[in-house]
């Protein structure tokens, strides 16, 4: 079936994901949410690709979750679909790694999307908020526990509670995000680092991705000894002796994925 909101493209081992409702910011509608979790299972089941990218527009990344869709909906609509967590969370089982490429705004639904990915390279001209209570609510997706992670509680109490912008520089500062590039190399320095994770061995980079997401949810040591045993699981596969072979004869690995 063809996808109305969004584009998905594959560029060698990269799958790009592109958010297209310009005329809406990319405002984050259910079928947008739903035909992401459907371009997200595609790339996902596509043995090519390797790393996924997730991006928006040079305007906006998301302007949040669509407001005009929200509106009138009553307390028992939104408890009862579980609105907005279970359709919007499909995005962080994705095994793959997701790298998100933010130009422009990237608030409120659009900042938690981001924060999903499994990390951040925004352009110079990337605004993130949490103006969710401008506009009568608070955020809904993961913005209020996501958002305390990555900056600390003090930066995340004055993003909720004022609902102000942050620009991209701030963002890496802050840690919210890993670099920061000049808006008119965004798409071509993301697919280089797309593309530099889709050349190491498959299942390295989904235990490395495991490991790390397991540092959100545990205690230090429980997330230490879960590393170790998935280190050394490492030591069963092609893959570790040949990337370890590969160093010692001074040659490139040439990884087969298990
Ligand atoms: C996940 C949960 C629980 C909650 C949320 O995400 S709530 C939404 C949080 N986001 C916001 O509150 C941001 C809303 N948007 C804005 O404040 C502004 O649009 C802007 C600052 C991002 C850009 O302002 P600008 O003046 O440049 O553009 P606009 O004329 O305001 O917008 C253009 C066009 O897009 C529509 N739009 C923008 N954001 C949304 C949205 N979140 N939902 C639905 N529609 C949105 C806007 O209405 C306008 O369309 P029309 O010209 O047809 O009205």
């Amino acid at each position: 079936m063809p996808y109305e909101t969004i584009l998905v493209e594959r560029r060698g081992k990269v799958g790009v994901i592109t958010l297209n409702r310009p005329k809406a910011l990319n405002a984050l509608s259910s079928v947008l949410m739903d035909e992401l979790a459907r371009g997200l299972d595609e790339l996902e089941a596509d043995d090519a690709i390797g790393c996924l990218v997730l991006t928006g527009s040079e305007k906006a990344f998301a302007a949040g979750a669509d407001i005009k869709e929200m509106q009138d909906k009553s307390y028992m609509d939104v408890y009862k679909a579980d609105f907005i967590t279970a359709r919007w969370e499909h995005i962080t089982r994705i095994r793959k790694p997701v790298v998100a490429a933010v130009a422009g705004y990237a608030l409120g639904g659009g900042c938690e999307l981001a924060m999903m990915c499994d990390f951040i390279i925004a352009a110079d001209t990337a605004k993130f908020g949490q103006p969710e209570i401008t506009i009568g609510t608070i955020p809904g997706s993961g913005g209020t526990q996501r958002l305390t992670r990555f900056v600390g509680k003090s930066k995340a109490m004055d993003m909720c509670l004022t609902g102000r912008m942050m620009d991209a520089q701030e963002a890496e500062r802050a840690g919210l995000v890993s670099r920061v590039v000049p808006a008119a190399e965004l798409m071509d320095e993301v697919i280089k680092v797309a593309e530099r994770i889709a050349d190491m061995s498959r299942p390295m980079v989904m235990m490395a991705k495991e490991s790390v997401n397991r540092a959100y949810e545990t205690t230090l040591s429980e997330g230490v000894r879960f590393e170790r045993r998935l280190f050394h699981s490492t030591f069963a596969t092609e893959d570790q002796k040949e990337g370890m072979a590969a160093f010692v004869e001074k040659r490139q690995p040439a990884f087969k994925h298990s």
